[in-house]
């Protein structure tokens, strides 16, 4: 490759979305920006979901809005509370209405991540939620591609991927540890190989082919099916 042809490569950027009540998933949240930084010509930031940010039950931050527009790849992250994602986070998925309504989002890469303090403590659901919330914004979900470690008689805690998970990245802490200890060190790595996957793939989806993606309007999708209804009727 040239020189010339390095310099017109357009840098990929990748934002970390985070809320965590006492700091565990935080943890686990850098480890995935520090991996996803390994890649070079990938901007990458990590930002707080924070309570003060949700008024009679609503999130706004028309800054960190601002940022997801703008950005390539979107990563989603919270602790599971009572089996779901944290209330703060779904008050934040839900403030992507707009984004719905105008597939603003639409096409670019998504993945998302979980802390809890079982060992399954229900995680699964999370991810669950926000994957089909990834598919609802248009998004294209990008799961964990290692190995499943922890699964057999020498394995231990800090093997890469110790939970078995691909949806997305799951970590898991003990109850009575700070967030200092935040999950393990198999759980760390995974997170920051988990990164590193999510900006390659975002590196390569910017890079590649030039493709602009069709957008509809929730206003621009009723009046063309009110014209399907017409040319049937
Ligand atoms: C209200 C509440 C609900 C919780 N629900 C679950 C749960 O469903 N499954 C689980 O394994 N741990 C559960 N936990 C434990 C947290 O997921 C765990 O402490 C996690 O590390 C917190 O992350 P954070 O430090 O980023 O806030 C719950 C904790 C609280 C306070």
């Amino acid at each position: 490759m040239t020189a010339n042809a390095v310099d017109r490569t357009p840098e990929a950027t990748v934002t970390v979305v985070c809320h965590s009540v006492h700091g565990h998933t935080r943890l686990l949240a850098e480890h995935l920006a520090e991996g996803a930084r390994q890649v070079p010509g990938v901007q990458v930031h990590l930002v707080d979901i924070r309570a003060e940010h949700v008024t009679a039950g609503r999130w706004h931050d028309s800054e960190v809005m601002a940022l997801l527009d703008r950005s390539d790849a979107i990563v989603l992250g919270c602790p599971t509370l009572m089996g779901s994602v944290s209330a703060v986070f779904k008050a934040f998925m839900e403030a992507a209405f707009t984004p719905f309504t105008t597939q603003a989002w639409k096409d670019k890469l998504a993945g998302g991540f979980t802390m809890s303090a079982s060992q399954s403590g229900d995680k699964l659901a999370v991810l669950q939620q926000l994957s089909v919330f990834a598919a609802q914004l248009g998004m294209q979900w990008i799961g964990v591609g290692d190995m499943p470690g922890n699964n057999w008689s020498g394995g231990t805690r800090d093997d890469v991927n110790r939970l078995g998970s691909w949806l997305g990245l799951m970590s898991q802490s003990h109850a009575d540890l700070g967030p200092e200890d935040a999950g393990s060190h198999g759980d760390r790595v995974t997170a920051q190989r988990y990164g590193e996957r999510i900006a390659r793939l975002t590196q390569r989806w910017v890079n590649g082919v030039p493709y602009e993606t069709g957008r509809m309007t929730e206003h621009e999708a009723r009046a063309l099916s009110a014209s399907l209804r017409e040319a049937v009727a």
